[in-house]
This record gives C-alpha cells, sequence and structure tokens, in this order.
C-alpha cells in the first residue's frame, strides 16, 4: 500500500473512531438529563407527598372514602353547596394520587401552583361548574412553567410560556389541573412509556399496558386518583386507554375543543385530525365536563373554536332517537366481552324507547391505512423521525421508527414481498412513502368530499341521530412489552 493510501485510511479511521466518540459522549450526556428529569420528578412528588401528609396531620378527622367514593357530579354539587370543603376534596385526591401512581407509575409532574389556586378559589364568591375540583392532565397539555415533553428528552426543561386554552378555561370554571400524566414516547403509540419517566402499568392488571397515548389519564383515573382527567386522540389516543383501563372518554369532533397550547407529534398534519376530550369514571362526568368546557371564554380566547355553547335542549329531550349499532368493524374482531357490552347498551337504550338499527361501517381498512397512515406519514416519515433526531429510542417505538426509516424504495419492495404473507404491514409500508403536495392534496380531497360529505353527513342527516361505536380494537389488554427505569 502507498503512503497516500494509508494515510487515506488513517483519516478515515480517525473520523470513525471520533464520529464514535462523539456519538457515545451525546449519548452519555442524553443519558445524565434523563437521570436529572427523574430525580426532579421524584422531588415534584415528595413535595406533593409532603403537603398531603401536612394536610392529614391538620386535619385527621378528614376520611377519604367517602370522599373518593363520590361521582364528579355528587362531588361538584357538594362543593358548590359549601357541604364540601376544596381543601379536603384537593388532599384527599392528592393522597389517592400518590398512592396510584407508586403502584402504577403514572403521574409525571405535581403542578404545585394548584396549591395557591386552591387558596384563590377558597377566596372566590362565584362557583362555577368545576368549582373546586381537581382535575389531571395529559403531559402534552401546556400548563406554564411546566414541560410538554412528549417521553422525549430534547422537550426537557422548556416549560410552557403560558397555560393552554383548555387549562385557563378549566381554571375559569373553577377546577385545579394539578398533576400531569405520562405517556408513550413521540404519542404515536398504544402503550405508554418513554426513558424519562418509564412505563404506566394498568391498575386493572400490572402485566398490561393501560394502552396509549393517554395512558397515564387511563391508569390515573381508573386507580381512583382523580376524577377528571383530559387527554387527546388522533388515532385512538383516548378511547384505547379508556377501553383497557375500563373507564369513559369522548373523543370530542376535531376543533370542538382548542388545540391552542396542546403539542401535537405531527405538526402540521391534517388527515387525522386530533381531537380533545375528557377521561371519568362514567359518561355524567364527560357531560359535565363538556357543559363546563363549552363556554365563552374558550369561544374567546380560541376563535378557531365554533361558538356552539352545550346543547341543553337537545341533551335533556326525551326525543325518541335513531341510533346506529354495529358489533364489528370487520377489522378488529371485538372480544366477547366487547360484543356483550354493545349489545347490553343497545338493549338499554330500546328499552328507553330510541330505535337501534344495524350498521354496516364501511371501508375501515382502507380508512385506516390509505387515509390515516398515508396522512400521518405523508412526509415519507420526515417530522416523525425529526422527534427522535439524537434521541435515545424507547423499546416500546423502535419497530415503528425501523420501518419509518427504512428508504421509501426498499419500503416499496419489503411491502410487496410481505404481502401474501402480512398483507396489513404491507398495507402500513405502502403508505408510509413521501408523496408529492398533487397526492397530498388528493387525500385531503378524499377524505372532506368522499368521507365525510359524501359518505358521513348523509349517514347523519336525517336518519341516524347517533352511533354506538365498537372501539377501534378488541379492547383486551395488551401485555407490557417492558419495563423501563
Ligand atoms: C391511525 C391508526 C393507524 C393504525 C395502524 C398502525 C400503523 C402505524 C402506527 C401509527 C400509530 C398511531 C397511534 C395513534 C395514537 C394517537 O392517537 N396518538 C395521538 C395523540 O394525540
Amino acid at each position: 500500500m502507498g503512503a497516500g493510501a494509508s494515510t487515506i485510511s488513517a483519516l478515515l479511521c480517525g473520523a470513525a473512531a471520533a464520529a464514535l466518540l462523539l456519538r457515545w459522549r451525546g449519548r452519555r450526556g442524553l443519558r445524565r438529563e434523563l437521570a436529572e428529569a427523574g430525580r426532579r420528578r421524584q422531588r415534584a412528588l415528595g413535595r406533593m407527598e409532603k403537603a398531603a401528609a401536612r394536610f392529614r396531620e391538620q386535619n385527621p378527622d378528614v376520611d377519604a372514602d367517602p370522599i373518593l367514593s363520590l361521582s364528579l357530579v355528587e362531588l361538584s354539587e357538594k362543593l358548590r353547596d359549601g357541604s364540601l370543603s376544596p381543601d379536603w376534596v384537593f388532599y384527599t385526591y392528592m393522597d389517592k394520587a400518590l398512592q396510584v401512581t407508586k403502584e402504577v407509575n403514572c403521574v409525571t409532574d405535581y403542578l404545585q401552583e394548584s396549591e395557591s389556586q386552591l387558596q384563590q378559589v377558597k377566596r372566590q364568591e362565584k362557583k362555577d361548574l368545576l368549582y373546586g375540583v381537581p382535575v389531571s392532565i395529559k403531559d402534552s397539555i401546556n400548563y406554564k412553567g411546566h414541560d410538554s415533553t412528549l417521553g422525549l428528552a430534547k422537550r426537557l426543561n422548556q416549560p410552557a410560556a403560558e397555560d393552554c386554552v383548555l387549562v385557563q378555561v378549566l381554571k375559569r370554571q373553577g377546577a385545579l389541573p394539578f398533576v400531569k400524566t405520562n405517556v408513550p414516547q413521540s404519542l404515536l403509540n398504544y402503550d405508554c412509556s418513554n426513558l424519562i419517566f418509564g412505563q404506566t402499568v394498568n391498575p386493572l392488571d400490572h402485566t398490561k399496558t393501560p394502552g396509549g397515548s393517554s395512558g397515564g389519564e387511563g391508569a390515573l383515573i381508573s386507580g381512583g386518583g382523580s376524577i377528571l382527567g383530559i387527554g387527546t386522540d388522533v388515532g385512538g389516543s383516548l378511547r384505547v386507554p379508556a377501553a383497557f383501563c375500563g373507564i369513559c372518554t369522548l373523543k370530542a369532533t376535531g376543533g370542538r375543543l382548542s388545540k391552542k397550547g396542546v403539542v401535537p407529534s405531527i405538526p402540521g398534519q391534517k388527515s387525522a385530525v386530533v381531537g380533545i376530550g375528557p377521561m371519568a369514571r362514567d359518561v355524567d362526568s364527560l357531560v359535565l365536563c363538556m357543559r363546563a368546557l363549552l363556554c365563552d371564554d374558550m369561544f374567546r380566547l380560541d376563535p378557531t373554536v365554533p361558538p356552539l355553547p352545550f346543547n341543553e335542549e337537545v341533551f335533556s329531550s326525551s326525543r325518541s332517537l335513531r341510533i346506529g349499532y354495529y358489533d364489528t368493524d370487520s377489522f378488529t374482531m371485538p372480544g366477547p366481552s366487547m360484543r356483550r357490552a354493545v349489545l347490553e347498551t343497545k338493549q338499554l337504550l330500546e328499552n328507553a324507547g330510541h330505535t337501534l338499527v344495524p350498521f354496516k361501517p364501511c371501508c375501515i381498512e382502507h380508512l385506516m391505512f390509505d387515509i390515516s397512515v398515508r396522512g400521518l406519514f405523508a412526509d415519507g416519515c420526515a417530522t416523525f423521525l425529526d422527534l427522535f433526531k439524537g434521541e435515545l429510542e424507547d423499546p416500546n417505538i423502535k419497530q415503528l421508527l425501523l420501518l419509518s426509516k427504512v428508504p421509501g424504495w426498499l419500503r416499496s419492495l419489503l411491502s410487496w414481498i410481505v404481502k401474501p404473507i402480512v398483507p396489513r404491514l404491507a398495507n402500513v409500508l405502502r403508505n408510509m412513502n413521501e408523496r408529492s403536495v398533487k397526492e397530498l392534496w388528493k387525500l385531503h380531497c378524499e377524505i372532506e368530499v368522499k368521507h365525510h360529505l359524501e359518505q358521513l353527513v348523509p349517514l347523519f342527516n336525517p336518519p341516524l341521530s347517533g352511533l354506538i361505536q365498537c372501539s377501534l380494537t378488541s379492547a383486551e389488554r395488551l401485555p407490557v412489552t417492558w419495563v423501563g427505569p
């Protein structure tokens, strides 16, 4: 080998060694940041513990069980008529939230400002709908002075400059947002773990996931540590954890509740719409929360939200309704308990005088893959991959990341190869490829015109007043695949 060639190979080896060293240093730095975030969280939980202990010491007669067993409607009535003190409720839920998080690892941050807000609320003459109600919020919902991490180290130490509109409205209605809850790394996952806060497990069975991405909310509410929570959903993030944890939720129509200050995974993506919604133990709680949120404050603070208040007339009408139902979408087969739940609900509605008509959901496979997956990843997964630049990857997201990193031509080839054996994987792969602007506009047209205007709107106008949906999945809880730090 000549001197020139050995110089080149020495330079190449040196460059490779330098790159490896830089990568190793970067990862070591990240691990330190994650460890520091973990310690910060423990300190926050410690402050919460101290506050709850102080209250117990000063109020030894407060009995937690009667408070925790009240429904949200009962609790809010007692708070408003003065038969229950906001202090009692606040610290009782704080204590319970700590107990639940020790079991299932669901609380990620203590919103300590809620303690001074409690003092303000107590001085208030006006008692609004959620007066004194402690509320938990998903990690991605901005609360001034606290991180919205999405489970990503790069988002640590970037506290929100202000409360999102949703939090502002909750506060104006007298609610006390007091904790933030766990999510999967990036939010695009039906499990609930990340390298900052670890794995959240299901309070009904610790070997199972609570679902995701609003999994911390699902686990906390199901365990009894919060009476009302707020989450978000693109492709099941409210519905999956609610089903897995045995609680209720409502994915409000996109745009019905303000998204200002709620951090999305893929900003700018318009095909699969983000919906915000309450999570709680029963349906009446969801109603109360929607009634409180759909107010002038919301419409004023975010003028993009249509100013349509909660329609009391429709809600309390005893008019007989025509309601569609289905117990399978022929894509995800329901387990026996899911089918039973749908049929029991159908029977109850019929007993109440409504007419139930069988409904056949159309083209779920097409909607799932050629619309949702294609829309989410229309940039060839670039925005999704950006989230993970310089990031350590949570084992639960590795499969999706692997598919996202494959070059487009190879994805097409793999899709063609696996199609006869795993057709759904082939469909995912095919739809993760980059689209031209023209193709994306065509997709938007298909969603707005073909799907919404031509298929969905005629269903509800006028023949159907509602639809009982079977969950996206069979709602059988999935095993936890990995338990993090
Ligand atoms: C949109 C559903 C498609 C399911 C097919 C699986 C293929 C790709 C994985 C995408 C993961 C989507 C998770 C959605 C969870 C969610 O709603 N996250 C957003 C929370 O605001």
